[in-house]
């Protein structure tokens, strides 16, 4: 296996609503961790928090991709992700024969978080910790299925965009970072994929609008953390079964950013 440091892998939300994806994704995990590859899993749900808050009769608001996130939701939006997401994904690795730990971002002292921006509500902005507690449950063969709920020194529950997350995962554990996505990559105005992006060249894309919403905070978090690392990190698909091959070899898939 190419990849000798921690895989951190991180899911999006339309993966919860796919059975075989989530299937096919957990098998690839097992073959990994079957080759002595430790995983961390991370995963979103932000289609799951849509629904939740639908079904309550909230709103959905989102700033520049981010959730803005009011007192009143954070029980639907932690249920929705701490809670039910976390829950499905730790079923179908149990039925893929893995072992795993579901966690949060607020567990073991693994991050500090802090409120991002007063404008988004209870949105939160993570840094990296202590790696104890992942370092524990890797060791032991383990994988830990991380959600993006934190919680910060005051006491609050706070909702951190799933990219951002696992890039504060993938710092500390000196990791490779793999976004999977329901998009084979980063696509071009003609929805064609992209291979490979540098600084300048997301800048083109996001001022040209190619690249904006969802896709705009991953390739930002991708972006921050292949700089810091010194090495590319890898926007690929969980629905392509090829991507997801090419990933337990250690190949590259995707569009690769590059530092
Ligand atoms: N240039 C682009 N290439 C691919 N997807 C893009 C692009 N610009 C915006 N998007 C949108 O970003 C989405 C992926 O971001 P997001 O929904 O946050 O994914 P996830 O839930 O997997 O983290 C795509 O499904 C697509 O709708
Ligand atoms: C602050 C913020 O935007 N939080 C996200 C967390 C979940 C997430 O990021 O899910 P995906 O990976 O599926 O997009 C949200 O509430 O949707």
């Amino acid at each position: 296996m190419a990849t000798k440091s921690v895989l951190v892998l991180k899911v999006g939300g339309a993966l919860l609503q796919c059975e075989m994806g989530i299937a096919r994704l957990m098998t690839a995990a097992a073959e990994m961790l079957a080759a002595g590859q430790q995983v961390i899993l991370v995963h979103g749900g932000g289609c799951l928090v849509d629904e939740q808050l639908a079904a309550n009769g909230k709103e959905t608001i989102k700033l520049d991709g981010l959730r803005v996130t009011p007192e009143d939701q954070i029980p639907i939006v932690v249920g929705a992700l701490a809670g039910t997401s976390n829950k499905i994904l730790q079923a179908a690795a149990a039925k893929a024969g893995i072992v795993s730990v579901g966690m949060s971002l607020g567990d073991g002292n693994t991050v500090s978080a802090k409120i991002k921006d007063e404008r988004l509500g209870l949105v939160g902005e993570v840094e990296p910790k202590d790696a104890t507690y992942l370092n524990f449950i890797l060791g032991q063969g383990w994988m830990p299925i991380c959600s993006s709920i934190a919680i910060s020194s005051q006491g609050k529950m706070l909702n951190v965009n799933a990219d951002q997350a696992a890039t504060a995962l993938a710092k500390l554990v000196n990791g490779t970072l793999v976004l999977l996505s329901d998009v084979s990559g980063v696509l071009d105005g003609k929805g064609q994929l992209i291979n490979c992006l540098n600084k300048s060249e997301i800048e083109y894309l996001v001022a040209q609008g190619v690249i904006e919403k969802g896709m705009k905070v991953k390739v930002e978090a991708a972006l921050e953390v292949a700089q810091w690392m010194g090495k590319p990190v890898q926007i690929a698909s969980w629905r392509d079964a090829e991507q997801l091959k090419t990933l337990v070899k250690g190949g590259s898939v995707g569009t690769q950013i590059q530092p």
